[in-house]
């Protein structure tokens, strides 16, 4: 940590003097840099202050993408960089903010300088993490803003970062209340897995923060793929880009994998997945490895049931509807165990340094090429050697093979001699019969599933009509296939051009415990919604259906209506309990006046009702003579009729009118439900979550101080907003700045332990092997 030094002025003078002439030769040098074969940081035109981190953080020698893009970026230029998982690109960026910000001589005066875009919160905390860990010798304060509670906590700190790390909602919610976050001067902007934050909707969010930055500012684009969007961001963003790294995209020469990564396939059926995983771990025991499924329902059954059925090695579950203040420990618990199974979501697909994984099994296949490579990726990294295996059904398999294909990716085929495959379906149907909280997940780890193939853009890998649903729900353990009906489709087309799969299985795991997604939000719970809100209800869901069936009728005329009909638990009327239709205290209140309101208007007119049993207004009929002294029978009669034509057309425009407002509260509903979404989903894990805030210092080291003083004492402060765990550290005292600132082996009965295999064919004859148990 630099120490505080008392200077003259003549001597803070010299300084400065040395200090703007140290750094314009860097500045020359950096302008003349050519050297390709550059290997260590050292060859590269840098600062003494950023050497000297990387080297107390064992940084030495550079990696491709590092030779590649630091010097280039350092220039000044704006640059699109796409390489492999794993590679460091986060030093890769991270070097040339640090570069950037000590030759413009930022101080802690000058605000913010650098702003960092994560999609994620764990990917931002990582991203901070490491600029910690390599930022001790600069003394730039570092902040991380990434969602959750206390916006006034941030915002009154904000205006002293000057290297701010963050997800693009919160950081758009600091641009928007104009208090404290002030980007006018700032230099330098990243967007790492710039893709990932559009797919997951955040294209208007960055478009905003992007208007609100100065027009003359550097940009760099980090990515390990580089899809169509990210080309579109960057057209839009960046200014004479230099495009830097191995072109990820479709149609390159080599696989976008490591080339350490050693990669398997499996063809299985749906309903054999959950035996398949079980096997494995249970022959993998002695090693680190990430299970993903495609939501976090899955997940949660998956860990819940496997913990019960005791696979022998220590498991760990993360999705995004954790709390913020569980994930962060498992992420931690994760990154140091060493045999270790993690249950995951995509939210730690993308970008997540997790150190030596050995395995990465994707039991639901990945949406795209893309997710795979990301998910993968989190294997194999720094030149380390890497596992993974993606579980594909019959259905998927030949599609998805091509398109593995298509960007030059060929896993190997590993096979499953399925009649010798231990079961555990017999152990997942008596603990479900025994537990209905664990039935109740897997009738939610079922519906999620079913709706994840459901919204699939790519239909040839997908086949939602040929999902074996019976099958599937029977190898969870569940009686039969619990009822899915999804409504308001409309909405979800809607919401497929604003948003891509991800964000809209988001939106489906929204739907009710019922698998019902409905067009328009909610506004308060009736007694119907309570009641199928509790668990182990879905034996009513027909019934509920039944009864709600009226009151959804107009979604259902839109022929948006999908359902999945459930074999055994079909009930008849007669065996339902009398249901009294409920009604709120609200509406009974609202009935009440509404006739109350009638009654004292004092013009109610009084109805017979004739033969035919209609009512009609009473009549009485008119003297005679006063009839004829208004006129003639006939001009009475066109008077009337021009009347009553006046009526009616007035009525019509009445009528138009009404059905206009409301076909456009309609719409405005809709619109408001998406747009309070998108709101909620300032990430998508926050299907999920709401953030937690750690703000740096003014110094690094005051940073690495406080990091490691919460640890020791255990000081995470930890409060509840939104439903949200969040934990954050205390400020300590900001430094004066100066002139110069800166298992063991058990053997299961059925199945066969052994060693790691080491080539392919050991594998497959081993997988075959215990399989075949
Ligand atoms: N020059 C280096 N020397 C030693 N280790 C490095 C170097 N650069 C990066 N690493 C290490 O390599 C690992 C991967 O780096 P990083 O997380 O930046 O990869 P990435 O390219 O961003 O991957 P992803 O695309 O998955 O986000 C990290 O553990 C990091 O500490």
């Amino acid at each position: 940590m630099p120490r505080k030094q008392h200077l003259t002025t003549s001597q803070r003078k010299e300084l400065r003097r040395k200090e703007n002439q140290y750094i314009e030769e860097l500045n020359t040098r950096t302008q003349e840099f050519q050297n390709p074969k550059a290997t260590y940081f050292q060859d590269l035109p840098l600062s003494n202050a950023v050497l000297r981190g990387l080297k107390d953080a064992s940084y030495v020698k550079l990696t491709d993408i590092q030779r590649d893009s630091i010097p280039v970026s350092s220039k000044g230029n704006d640059v699109l960089a796409a390489a492999k998982t794993g590679s460091g690109k986060t030093l890769a960026f991270l070097v040339p903010v640090l570069e950037k910000l000590y030759r413009e001589r930022w101080t802690e005066y000058d605000g913010v300088g650098a702003l960092i875009i994560s999609p994620t919160r764990e990917l931002a905390m990582q991203i901070y993490e490491v600029l910690v860990k390599i930022g001790t010798h600069c003394s730039f304060s570092a902040g991380l803003v990434i969602g959750g509670k206390d916006v006034k906590f941030e915002s009154e700190r904000i205006s002293k970062i000057n290297i701010l790390i963050g997800t693009p909602g919160r950081i758009l919610q600091h641009m928007d209340q104009a208090v404290g976050l002030n980007t006018d001067n700032l230099q330098i902007l990243v967007l790492d897995e710039a893709d990932r934050c559009l797919d997951m909707g955040f294209q208007k969010t960055l478009d905003a923060i992007v208007g609100n930055l100065p027009a003359s500012r550097q940009t760099l684009l980090f990515s390990a793929t580089q899809s169509q969007s990210l080309n579109d961001l960057a057209r839009l963003s960046l200014t004479d880009y230099k495009t830097v790294g191995k072109p990820a995209n479709v149609g390159g020469s080599e696989p976008e994998t490591p080339d350490t990564l050693q990669q398997y396939y499996i063809v299985v059926e749906l309903a054999d997945k959950l035996d398949t995983l079980f096997s494995f771990i249970k022959t993998h025991l002695k090693c680190k490895m990430i299970v993903f499924f495609s939501s976090s329902k899955q997940v949660h059954f998956a860990y819940e049931t496997f913990r019960k059925l005791q696979p022998g090695i220590s498991l760990m579950h993360l999705h995004g509807r954790q709390k913020q203040r569980a994930r962060t420990e498992t992420l931690d618990k994760f990154s140091r165990a060493q045999q270790v199974c993690l249950i995951a979501t995509d939210v730690v697909s993308r970008g997540i340094d997790f150190p030596a994984v050995d395995w990465v099994i994707q039991v639901d296949c990945p949406e795209n090429v893309d997710t795979y490579i990301h998910r993968a990726g989190r294997s194999a990294r720094y030149g380390k050697q890497g596992k993974s295996l993606v579980m594909l059904t019959p259905q998927e398999n030949e599609a998805f093979l091509q398109r593995l294909k298509a960007r030059k990716i060929e896993p190997s085929m590993l096979n499953i001699k399925q009649s010798k495959k231990k079961s555990i379906k017999p152990q997942l149907q008596s603990l479900l019969f025994q537990d209905p909280e664990l039935k109740y997940l897997g009738q939610k780890a079922f519906i999620s599933y079913i709706r994840s193939i459901y919204i699939q853009k790519d239909q040839e890998v997908f086949k939602f009509d040929q999902l074996p649903t019976e099958e599937f729900a029977y190898s969870l353990g569940l009686p039969g296939a619990p009822r899915i009906k999804l409504k308001g489709m409309g909405a979800i087309e809607r919401s497929k051009d604003l948003k891509n799969a991800p964000r809209q299985l988001l939106k489906l795991n929204k739907a009710n415990d019922n698998g019902e997604l409905e067009d328009k939000p909610k506004e308060g719970k009736t007694k119907f919604d309570k009641m199928f809100e509790r668990k182990n209800q879905t034996v009513l869901s027909d019934h509920y259906l039944n009864i709600t069936k009226s009151q959804g009728q107009a979604d259902e005329d839109d022929g948006d209506f999908l359902s999945l009909k459930r074999g055994d638990h079909q009930l008849r009327e007669e065996d339902l309990p009398p249901l009294v239709a409920p009604q709120s205290k609200r509406s009974i209140r609202k009935a009440l006046s509404k006739k109350a309101s009638l009654a004292s208007k004092g013009n109610a007119t009084k109805m017979v009702f004739d033969d035919e049993g209609q009512a009609r207004p009473v009549y009485e009929l008119e003297d005679e003579q006063q009839f004829r002294e208004r006129g003639d029978a006939k001009s009475q009669k066109k008077e009337f009729l021009t009347k009553e034509a006046e009526v009616m057309a007035q009525k019509d425009i009445e009528d138009k009118q009404l059905a206009k407002e409301k076909k456009q509260e309609k719409k405005r509903k809709q619109l408001e439900a998406l747009r309070r979404e998108m709101e909620e989903d300032d990430s998508y894990y926050s299907e999920d979550e709401e953030p937690a805030v750690v703000l740096g210092t003014g110094n690094f080291s005051d940073d690495l101080d406080e990091q490691s003083g919460n640890e020791d004492e255990g000081a995470e402060g930890e409060s509840q907003e939104q439903d949200e765990q969040e934990s954050e550290s205390e400020e300590p005292p900001r430094k004066k700045h100066t002139a110069d600132k800166e298992q063991k082996h058990k053997k299961d009965d059925n199945v066969m332990e052994v060693e790691e295999p080491e080539t392919l064919e050991d594998l497959e004859s081993l997988t075959t092997r215990l399989l075949n148990q």
